[in-house]
């Protein structure tokens, strides 16, 4: 008897690989799937249009994951495995949103199934080759659970439909630019088109982290409603700014950038690092504390203070897509409860006659305009402003502004306290 090797799987293109592991991982709550992403792309070096595709695969899938799932789900009995689920989630999203032909998807999916190891290249098949749209429905346009989409409903009211369809499409890539890194941005054939807040929107000749203007500290990634709460701030140029909850540190790298002396406080040394390398890249620098903002911190008081707090993320869905899949009421519930117990504390740091800036990036009212109402029943040295600096469209919300999320601008809402200048400091 002759000896048959298997058949060899036919080839596949990678990406789609690589783009299902990072789904699984994304979808089993382990990371962020800007961050899986970026470390699977570097792990792999896949040239530039298949890292393009995966990316693609990826955001895609989890945008427009409830209606992926809705018409999945009636064609599945019982158990279905992670892998499984992930493999098929990316091939339907591909036939169904991407104009990749339908027999193409199906045979590059079972190929990833069978040579990954990943699903039975049989199930896959089956399914790939039926899988038809979802009937449409509020689900399908909105792409948001229920409560969410009522969230944004009633924050921008006849606008949210333009948001949903906002929300369905890439993300673009915002960033703050010296004038040189303008000038090597195009040089090596990136577009760079102004923004808002003094921002550039920037089209990339290749990855950010390969270009000249990153590597010589002369791009800093920034969405303009982000830089709009570092504008609340005034101008800071010579003056003490307390940056709380300053996490990586972008803020503080803005506001550093504008001269302004910067001490940034945030619960994890590990964030302080991250900041501290990204400062030093810039060619700036800044003083950190570590410190858990829900009680009191003793620093002298400043002129200027934000307090950037921990946050759903609900304003970000563009860019972060998958929050919309873990987040809950619950959550809401939660994050404002930390928001409020952290307020005070920073209100206590602002000085006499001096001006607070609380932003979060997102849109629920509960961590925004209900946080800061509740505030200022209790803190009568303190009074809202209305804020002039912030260029991006934004509507009214209590006693601040929530930003629009259309055009790859994030949701902030950014509120502005001044302390009564007769008023001492204290919690
Ligand atoms: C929205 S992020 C800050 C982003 C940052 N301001 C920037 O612009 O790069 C919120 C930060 O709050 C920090 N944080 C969460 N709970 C905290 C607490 N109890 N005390 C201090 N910082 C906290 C998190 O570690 C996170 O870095």
């Amino acid at each position: 008897m002759t000896f048959n090797p298997r058949p060899r799987p036919e080839s596949y293109n990678p990406a789609r690989e690589l783009a299902v592991r990072v789904l699984l991982r994304v979808l089993a709550g382990e990371s962020f799937a800007a961050s899986a992403l970026d470390a699977a792309l570097q792990q792999t070096r896949l040239p530039g249009r298949d890292s393009g595709l995966a990316t693609h695969i990826v955001y895609g899938t989890l945008r427009h994951f409830p209606s992926l799932d809705a018409a999945l789900t009636p064609m599945l009995t019982g158990e279905t495995h992670p892998k499984v689920r992930a493999v098929l989630l990316a091939g339907a999203f591909e036939k169904l949103y991407l104009e990749t032909p339908p027999h193409a998807v199906v045979s590059e999916y079972v190929n990833v199934a069978r040579g990954g190891r990943l699903a039975p290249p049989g199930l896959v098949n089956a399914v790939l080759r039926r899988i038809q749209a979802p009937v449409p429905s509020d689900l399908t346009r909105t792409e948001l659970p229920d409560w969410l989409a009522e969230v944004y409903r009633a924050a921008y009211g006849m606008r949210a439909d333009d948001i949903f369809a906002d929300l369905l499409t890439p993300q673009p890539l915002w960033l703050s630019l010296s004038d040189a890194g303008v000038r090597t941005m195009e040089q090596e054939g990136s577009v760079v088109q102004s923004g808002p807040q003094g921002t550039d929107r920037v089209d990339l000749s290749r990855p950010l982290r390969e270009t000249e203007a990153f590597k010589r500290g002369q791009a800093q990634p920034i969405n303009p409603a982000s830089m709009a709460c570092v504008d609340a701030l005034g101008e800071v140029g010579g003056a003490q700014v307390l940056d709380l909850a300053g996490g990586a540190g972008i803020k503080a790298a803005m506001l550093a950038a504008r001269g302004a002396s910067v001490t940034s406080v945030d619960l994890l040394p590990r964030k302080h690092e991250q900041a501290q390398a990204n400062l030093e890249r810039l060619g700036l620098q800044a003083d950190f504390v570590s410190h858990d903002l829900t009680q009191p911190i003793n620093l002298p008081p400043a002129a200027h203070v934000i307090l950037d707090a921990p946050c759903t993320g609900s304003g970000t869905l563009r860019s972060h897509p998958e929050i919309k899949l873990r987040l809950t009421p619950h959550a809401v519930a939660a994050a404002a409860g930390l928001q409020a117990r952290m307020l005070p504390h920073a209100a206590a740091l602002v000085a006499p006659g001096g001006a607070l800036v609380y932003s979060v990036c997102s849109v629920t009212p509960q961590e925004g305009p209900e946080v800061i109402a509740a505030f200022l029943r209790n803190h009568p040295e303190f009074v809202a402003e209305a804020i002039s600096e912030v260029e991006v469209p934004h509507v009214p919300a209590g006693d601040g502004v929530l930003t629009v999320p259309v055009d790859g601008i994030d949701g902030f809402f950014i509120a502005r306290l001044r302390r009564h200048a007769d008023s001492a400091n204290g919690s």
